[in-house]
């Protein structure tokens, strides 16, 4: 993506299209579970997750408060809000994988303020920039998110994350049932080197009050599966942890 640029003298800086800036919080989510971290959202996707819990990236309901901002006003920012608290920015979205070089110079700034960087992507797109991040999470969607998987472009990212060598990226999958169970087996079968984590659906993201109870029944259901099936010896199962203690709340 990456059309608006502003110009300032001789310097042309790339913005990134920013919904949210939150935290500290807590990841709650995969590989980096538990760890204390930043959450700056991008806004757009090229898909439409029937289940997104987080549409207001890409239905429009949220536009007005998308913010065009410079690398430099969002570290700013996150330091205004969290001053040291902070050495982690868990970038997602919508897909940050739709930004390119603007999100090259971000990721730069975080690692020369020494922050790591993790981030939430679904698959669909390949940047250069994925080699600098710490914690790469890539989360393909199963048939009940009624988005299609791209192969060849998931095999040409995992490819290319495995030549780099380092063991920064991980599958996620969120599953909300059979079907998407046995799509999640084929991803494993398919990147079988890779770390797979299992994650059950929030059936209902605009639910208000306690929904705890709700996710750790689907949570034991998923827990099931995995214990009955020789064939997930190696996956981990993990609610989204976030969602049991702050349930349907944003920016947590
Ligand atoms: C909102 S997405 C943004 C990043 C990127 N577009 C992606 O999907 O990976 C962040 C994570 O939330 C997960 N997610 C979204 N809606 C969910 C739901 N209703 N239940 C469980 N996980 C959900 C996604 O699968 C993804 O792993
Ligand atoms: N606490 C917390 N952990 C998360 N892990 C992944 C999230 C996301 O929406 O990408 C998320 C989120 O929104 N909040
Ligand atoms: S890919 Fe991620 S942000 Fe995009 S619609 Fe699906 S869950 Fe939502
Ligand atoms: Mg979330």
């Amino acid at each position: 993506m990456d059309l608006p640029t502003a110009c300032t003298g001789a310097v042309t800086v790339s913005k990134i299209p920013v919904i949210e800036i939150f935290g500290p919080t807590i990841q709650g989510e995969g590989a980096v579970i538990g760890v204390k971290t930043m959450f700056v959202r991008t806004y757009g996707c090229d898909y439409r997750c029937s289940w997104c819990d987080s549409a207001f990236t890409w239905d429009g309901s949220a536009k007005d408060i998308v913010r065009m901002l410079e690398p430099e006003e969002i570290m700013n920012e996150l330091i205004a809000l969290a001053g040291q608290n902070f050495d982690s920015v868990t970038i997602s979205g919508g897909n940050p994988a739709l930004l390119g070089n603007s999100m090259a110079e971000f990721v730069a700034l975080l690692h020369e303020h020494g922050i790591q960087a993790a981030i939430e992507t679904q698959g669909s797109r390949w940047q250069d920039w994925f080699y600098e991040i710490d914690t790469l999470t890539i989360s393909p969607k199963p048939p009940s998110s009624g988005m299609k998987t791209d192969w060849a472009m998931l095999d040409r990212i995992m490819g290319k994350l495995k030549e780099q060598g380092k063991a920064t990226h991980s599958l996620k999958v969120v599953v909300f049932d059979e079907q998407d169970y046995a799509y999640a087996k084929s991803v494993h079968q398919r990147y079988p080197g890779v770390s797979l984590y299992l994650q059950p659906g929030n059936e209902d993201v605009t639910e208000p009050g306690d929904i705890s109870a709700r996710l750790l029944g689907r949570l034991e259901w998923l827990f099931n599966l995995v214990i009955a099936d020789p064939e997930m010896n190696r996956a981990r199962v993990l609610p989204q942890l976030h969602a049991l203690i702050w349930h349907n709340k944003r920016g947590k």
